[in-house]
């Protein structure tokens, strides 16, 4: 899959992992749509894609992925100014444990909303031109961590709604895959401030597994959301992204 011409839209894109994805998008062709609750972020982000890659490549919109209202109006804003939505990043994401009703809300509720209301304009059974959603998980998606409870379950919860999305999509015919990424740390102020966050588990820091590996770059990241993006034979992938590699992860069969 050639990016060129596509129009991708990130959440959670004025800084960080999603920052780093908005920018491998962009120098692989297509338009980038930069979504985020952070105005002076965005607009200081969307300023030096400008200077890059020109003013008519990307566009910010202020947008919570907690609001449907705000999503429907970026989605639709997209559609009108860039003409579809080929590629979807659900990428913002948050820990704050004591405030764990937030965390479950943006960090699996802001998947579920976009996605939902993306679908109207990709599917191909109403329509769109189907494309590509990549959500980005973490490591505690597959191995909960002992300090952060309620966001182990959201992310656990992202690969699940993404394994059950790909086969949803493939069984109706809705022409888009669906693909997830599990980091383990990477180097952004949210892993930063992150032991600030563990609320009533803060005394369970010194019990985390500290890897003296160093932490990922984001770009690293982007490298392997653009892998899922481009292949078209990577549908339902559950992506573990570590030091030491990329690894897909493989489930039990025949459960039930
Ligand atoms: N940094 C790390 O070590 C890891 C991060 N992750 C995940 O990667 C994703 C991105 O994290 P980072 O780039 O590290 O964080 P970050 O804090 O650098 O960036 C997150 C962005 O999301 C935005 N955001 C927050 N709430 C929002 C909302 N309601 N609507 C729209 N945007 C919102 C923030 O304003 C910020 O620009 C998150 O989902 C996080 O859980 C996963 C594994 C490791
Ligand atoms: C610890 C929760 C971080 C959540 C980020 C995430 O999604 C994945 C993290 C993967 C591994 C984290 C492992 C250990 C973290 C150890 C310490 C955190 C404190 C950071 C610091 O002070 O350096």
């Amino acid at each position: 899959m050639s990016l060129g011409g596509k129009v991708a839209v990130v959440t959670g894109a004025a800084k960080g992992i999603g920052k780093a994805i908005a920018e491998i998008f962009l120098q692989n062709g297509a338009k980038v749509v930069l979504l985020d609750v952070d105005e002076p972020a965005g607009k200081s982000l969307k300023y030096d894609l400008d200077q890059q890659f020109g003013e008519d490549r990307s566009l910010f919109m202020k947008c919570s992925v907690e609001s449907d209202e705000d999503i429907k109006a970026a989605l639709q804003s997209t559609v009108d100014i860039f003409g579809s939505i080929d590629i979807l990043c659900n990428n913002a994401g948050i820990l704050k444990e004591d405030d764990w009703e937030k965390t479950i809300s943006i960090n699996l509720g802001g998947v579920i909303r976009m996605t939902y209301t993306a679908l109207e304009h990709m599917n191909k059974r109403s329509g769109g031109q189907g494309g590509v959603v990549v959500n980005t998980s973490s490591v505690a998606g597959l191995d909960p961590l002992l300090s952060c409870p309620a966001y182990s379950a959201t992310k656990h919860g992202v690969v699940a709604f993404t394994r059950a999305m790909a086969a949803a999509s493939s069984a109706s015919e809705y022409g888009i895959r669906f693909n997830v990424i599990c980091p383990v740390r990477v180097q952004t102020d949210f892993f930063s401030s992150v032991s600030q966050n563990f609320g009533r588990f803060s005394h369970l820091l010194g019990a985390l597994q500290k890897s003296s590996e160093r932490a990922l770059d984001p770009s690293e990241v982007a490298e392997c959301v653009l892998d899922l993006v481009m292949d078209e034979m990577k549908n339902g992938e559950t992506v573990l992204l570590s030091q030491s590699g990329k690894k897909y992860v493989t489930f039990p069969q025949n459960l039930w």
